[in-house]
């Protein structure tokens, strides 16, 4: 919402008490409906945007069960690794992007 258009991973902002990986967990059961497997850590980058600065940590996730759903986003999309640099993602996102395409380069 802040960000309109621009994709982003899925997630939200870390509650009082809660660690990186218990939000996680939260977010993707409360926007995307669905249950994960925290894995291995991935990023963190602090961004500076008109509204503040978001300080983004990302993880690599195994989902278990049914697949995420859209509750208040416009959309959602599985993409390869080798495609996500062909996404315009929020600006935080790019090293974690360029991370991922890294790690799954063949
Ligand atoms: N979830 C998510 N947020 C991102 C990413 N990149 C990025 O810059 N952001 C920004 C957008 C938002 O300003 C902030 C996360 O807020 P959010 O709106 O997802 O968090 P939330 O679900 O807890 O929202 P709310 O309860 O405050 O409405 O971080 C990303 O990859 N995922």
């Amino acid at each position: 919402m802040s960000l309109p258009g621009m994709w982003e991973f899925p997630g939200g902002k870390i509650e009082l008490n809660e660690t990186p990986e218990q939000a996680l967990l939260r977010e993707l059961e409360e926007e995307l409906l669905c249950s994960a497997e925290i894995g291995e850590f991935i990023e963190t980058t602090e961004h500076e945007y008109d509204f503040g600065i978001v300080i983004l940590t990302t993880y690599y996730c195994s989902l278990i069960g049914d697949e995420p759903r859209l509750t208040e986003h416009s959309e959602i999309r599985w993409v390869d690794a080798a495609e996500l640099d062909q996404l315009e993602w929020a600006p935080a996102d790019i090293p974690a992007v360029e991370r991922v395409m890294k790690d799954f380069q063949g």
